[in-house]
C-alpha cells in the first residue's frame, strides 16, 4: 500500500534552519515555505507572514486559500530543519543495538550479527524488526536511509514494502556475500548472489517504478565476504542499471590484514574495489578509517562517497576516521548510524559523536600526535559542519543533492519540526516537561540553541517529520 497522496498544497511558517555550505548554517526567521501536492518546494519567502502570503505568494503560485493547509512553527521554541540522511544502516541488525560486549568487528560479525540476520528469513520476525526500525528512525528525524537488509530476497523485499507504505525514502540493499560466511548464512554462488539481487531490483521496480521513494542499492557486504566473480558481476549489473552501490572499507585493522591476505595481488583495500569495477561515483564506502594517503587519493579521484559512522567506530573500537582529511581531498562525506555496530538510531547522536571523535584526533597523544597543535586543531569539526554532514553531505552521498538536504525551491519537503521547549513569556517556568534534556532559558542566541540541541537533544524534540510533503511521524 503506497502512502496516501497529498490533497492540498501546504505552507509552512516560522524559523527554518539549514546548511548553506559546509561550515555555515543559515537561519531564516519569519519565513514561509510553500510545498505543492507533489511534495516539491515551490517558494521560499523571508519576512513573510500569513497575510503577506495570502496577498502576494498565493497569487503568484495560482493558489487559493481553500487549496492550502498551514503549519506553523511556534515563535522562539520551534524550527524546521531538513530531514536527516542516514547513509549507512543495517535494518536487519536493529534488535541488536547496544549488544556488542567487548567484541571487535570480525568476532562481532560471527557472534552477534550473522545469527540475527539469518534469523530474519522468518518473514513474521522480519516484519516486526523492520517495522520498528523504520518507525524508530522516522521518530528520530531520518527521512532518507541507505539500508542493508539480509541475503534473503523475500525479507529484503518486505523491507522495501514497509519503507514504501510507511513513507520513508530508502535505498534497499539485498546483501551479497558468497565467500567466507558461515554455512548457515551465505550465498551459494556468484550466480545465485546476482540472481537474488536482480529479484530484489525487480520487486522494488514493481513497487515504485521511477524509484521516487524507494530504490534498490547494490550491496556487496565487504571484500572478504565477496568472490571476485560476484564483485565483477555486480559491477556489470551497475553499468546496466545505473543503480547506487554500498559496501564497507578499512573499518578495522584485522579486516585490512585479511583483505591483504585474500587479495595478495592488489595494491590496497581500495584497489580491490577499483580493480573489480566497484570504485565509482555511485559507491558509498562505510567507515574509511584506516586508509592510506594513496587510497584516499584514489577514492577522491573516483568521486566515491564515504559514510562516516562515529558511534559504531567507538562502540566496536574500530578507530577514528579523519573526516577533515577526507573532506580536504574533496571526498563527499555523510553520516551513518551503522546500527547495530552503532547503538543508536539517531543521526543527531551520530552528529554529536562526529564532533567528539574529531576532537579526539586533535588531542595530544591522539592519532595526529607529532603534528603542531594548530594543525591538529584543524581536525575538529564544528556544530555547523556535523549538521551539514547529517543533511546536505548525506544527500550528496546518496546521490540526491539536488532533491533533499535543504530548503530550496525545487527540492522536496523532507523535513522535521524541532521543538526545544523555550518557555514563552506568557507560560509559567514549570511548564517545560515535554522537551527532554534540552533546557533553554530564552536568552540563548540561535547558534547556542542549536548547540544545545546537538548535545542534549533526542527524539523528544522531534515533533513532526515529513517526506515528500507527507507527514510520516507525529509525536503523540
Ligand atoms: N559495521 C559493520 N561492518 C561490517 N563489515 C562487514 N559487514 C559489516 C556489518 O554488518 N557492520
Ligand atoms: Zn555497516
Amino acid at each position: 500500500m503506497p502512502p496516501p497522496k497529498l490533497g492540498k498544497n501546504q505552507v509552512f511558517f516560522g524559523t527554518f534552519i539549514h546548511s548553506k555550505g559546509l561550515d555555515e548554517l543559515e537561519y531564516l526567521h519569519n519565513a514561509a515555505v510553500c510545498v505543492d501536492t507533489s511534495g516539491k518546494i515551490v517558494a521560499v519567502e523571508t519576512n513573510c507572514n500569513q497575510q503577506k502570503a495570502v496577498e502576494t505568494l498565493y497569487g503568484r503560485l495560482g493558489w487559493s486559500l481553500d487549496d492550502v493547509s498551514v503549519v506553523r512553527a511556534r515563535d522562539g521554541g520551534q524550527f524546521f530543519f531538513p530531514g536527516f540522511v542516514d547513509t549507512h544502516v543495517h535494518a536487519s541488525q536493529y534488535p541488536n543495538v547496544g549488544i556488542f560486549g567487548k567484541s571487535t568487528l570480525l568476532d562481532w560479525l560471527n557472534t552477534y550479527t550473522f545469527p540475527m540476520e539469518a534469523s530474519l528469513s522468518s518473514l513474521p520476525k522480519a516484519r516486526r524488526v523492520y517495522t520498528r526500525c523504520i518507525r524508530q528512525t522516522l521518530a528520530h528525524g531520518t527521512t532518507t536511509a541507505a539500508y542493508y537488509a539480509t541475503i534473503d530476497v523475500d525479507a529484503t523485499n518486505l523491507l522495501a514494502d514497509l519503507c514504501y507504505s510507511m513513507g520513508q525514502r530508502a535505498f534497499i540493499g539485498r546483501v551479497c556475500m558468497d565467500h567466507l560466511g558461515p554455512e548457515y548464512y551465505i550465498d551459494e554462488s556468484p550466480d545465485q548472489a546476482l540472481a537474488a539481487t536482480r529479484a530484489t531490483i525487480e520487486h522494488v521496480r514493481s513497487l515504485d517504478s521511477d524509484y521516487e521513494l524507494v530504490s534498490p542499492i547494490l550491496t556487496p557486504r565487504f571484500a572478504p565476504a565477496c568472490s571476485a566473480e560476484a564483485m565483477k558481476g555486480l559491477s556489470e549489473l551497475q553499468k546496466q542499471t545505473h543503480l547506487p552501490m554500498q559496501t564497507h572499507i578499512s573499518e578495522n585493522r584485522d579486516e585490512v590484514k585479511l583483505v591483504k591476505e585474500l587479495f595478495p595481488n592488489s595494491k590496497s583495500y581500495a584497489d580491490v574495489y577499483d580493480t573489480h569495477g566497484l570504485l565509482t561515483e555511485k559507491m558509498i564506502l562505510a567507515h574509511a578509517i584506516h586508509l592510506t594517503e594513496e587510497e584516499a587519493d584514489l577514492i577522491a579521484e573516483r568521486n566515491t562517497k564515504v559514510a562516516h559512522c562515529p558511534v559504531s567506530n567507538s562502540a566496536l573500537s574500530s578507530g577514528v576516521a579523519r573526516v577533515r582529511w577526507l573532506l580536504e581531498k574533496g571526498i563527499q562525506v555523510g553520516l551513518g548510524t551503522d546500527m547495530s555496530g552503532g547503538y543508536s538510531p539517531s543521526i543527531l547522536e551520530a552528529a554529536r559523536q562526529a564532533k567528539l571523535a574529531s576532537n579526539h584526533l586533535a588531542m595530544p597523544e591522539g592519532q595526529l600526535d607529532g603534528l603542531p597543535q594548530d594543525e591538529r586543531d584543524k581536525a575538529k569539526l564544528s556544530i555547523d559542519e556535523v549538521l551539514y554532514l547529517a543533511t546536505r553531505g548525506g544527500a550528496q552521498v546518496v546521490g540526491l543533492a539536488d532533491k533533499i538536504g535543504a530548503f530550496e525551491v525545487g527540492m522536496q519537503w523532507d523535513a522535521q519540526l524541532i521543538d526545544l521547549g523555550i518557555v514563552p513569556a506568557e507560560v509559567t517556568e514549570d511548564d517545560f516537561t515535554t522537551h527532554g534534556n534540552v533546557d533553554i532559558f530564552g536568552w540563548e542566541k540561535w547558534d547556542e540553541r542549536i548547540a544545545k540541541w546537538v548535545f542534549s537533544g533526542d527524539s523528544r524534540n522531534t515533533k513532526r517529520v515529513w517526506v515528500q510533503g507527507r507527514l510520516v511521524h507525529q509525536q503523540t
